[in-house]
């Protein structure tokens, strides 16, 4: 069997006197929906925040093994913006964070500034009118304009990403971290704000991700309606330590994830719907 896109290995966050993270291992897998769920304050963003560069750990070791290669990273050990661009892991945030005086097609172009700086040869004068950053400059628009027709954004490619609605926000978001070319995306409450019909979207785009793609998406969210439909894998964390992980329906029936989290009570059947 081929190695898991991610490995989670004893992860311990502490700040000062508090532990955030407690010893908390899990895989993610290519082309699988992982999410982690858990009460408020419980260490999620906090896993995020040491997979992508933000926090190094205290204790632990995060591996990226990029699918169809035998390229393992460290995660912990790479600058953060190496973690994007040579380990293939991309984010988007719980507060939505786009350029919004630039517009819908700009976001999209400056989330490929490396490769377009790489083609310049880093000079003005490349930037100017080398040929090869013309070629990478076309390719990006390309790659741009793929995917917002993909995230059905293309008829507002020219106006300014803060004009569009939320559920729009959230989805040129997710557009931004797919024209790095991850090989993970992680997702930190992407249904958060979203009417139904908006939740709804979310979920066909992302499945349409793991489907179309191949890449694997770890998701933090606390819309069970989300994360009950699409999760292929459900890790629950509690005061920082994994209590269970499973399937949905292994979830949904663990006694210690409905006592900590899900509730016994007439409104959790409803979150969990
Ligand atoms: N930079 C920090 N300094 C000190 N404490 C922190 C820091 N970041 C997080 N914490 C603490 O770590 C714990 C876990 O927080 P975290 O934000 O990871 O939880 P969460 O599960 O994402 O919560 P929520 O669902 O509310 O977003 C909390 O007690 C929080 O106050």
């Amino acid at each position: 069997m081929s190695r898991p896109l991610l490995t989670v290995e004893h992860l311990t966050m502490r700040f000062g006197g508090l532990t955030a993270i407690n010893d908390v291992s899990f895989e993610a897998q290519a082309g699988h929906i992982t999410a982690v769920i858990g009460p408020n304050g419980a260490g999620k963003t906090t896993v995020f925040n040491c997979l992508t560069g933000f926090y190094k750990p205290t204790v632990g070791r995060l591996t990226l093994t990029r699918p169809g290669s035998d390229q393992s990273f460290l995660l912990e050990r790479l600058d953060d913006f190496r973690i994007t661009k040579t380990a293939g892991v991309a984010r988007t945030f719980q507060n939505i964070r786009l350029f919004t005086g630039m517009s819908v097609l700009e976001n999209l172009m400056v989330a490929q500034h490396n490769r377009l700086m790489r083609a310049s040869g880093y000079s003005l004068l490349g930037l100017a009118g080398w040929p090869s950053f013309r070629k990478a400059e076309a390719e990006a628009v390309e790659k741009a304009r793929f995917w917002l027709n993909r995230t059905g954004l293309i008829a507002r490619a020219d106006e300014p990403a803060g004009s569009l609605p939320y559920g729009d926000q959230r989805r040129l978001e997710i557009a931004r971290a797919m024209c790095t070319d991850p090989a993970l995306l992680c997702l930190d409450e992407p249904a958060a704000g979203l009417n139904p019909r908006e939740s709804a979207e979310l979920n066909a785009l992302l499945l349409m991700i793991r489907n179309d793609y191949g890449v694997g998406l770890l998701l933090i969210e606390h819309d069970m309606s989300v994360v009950m439909e699409i999760s292929d894998h459900i890790v629950v964390l509690d005061y920082g330590r994994k209590i269970a992980e499973g399937t949905p329906a292994q979830i949904k029936a663990n006694p210690d994830v409905i006592r900590a989290y899900l509730g016994e009570d007439d409104e959790a059947e409803g979150a969990v719907a």
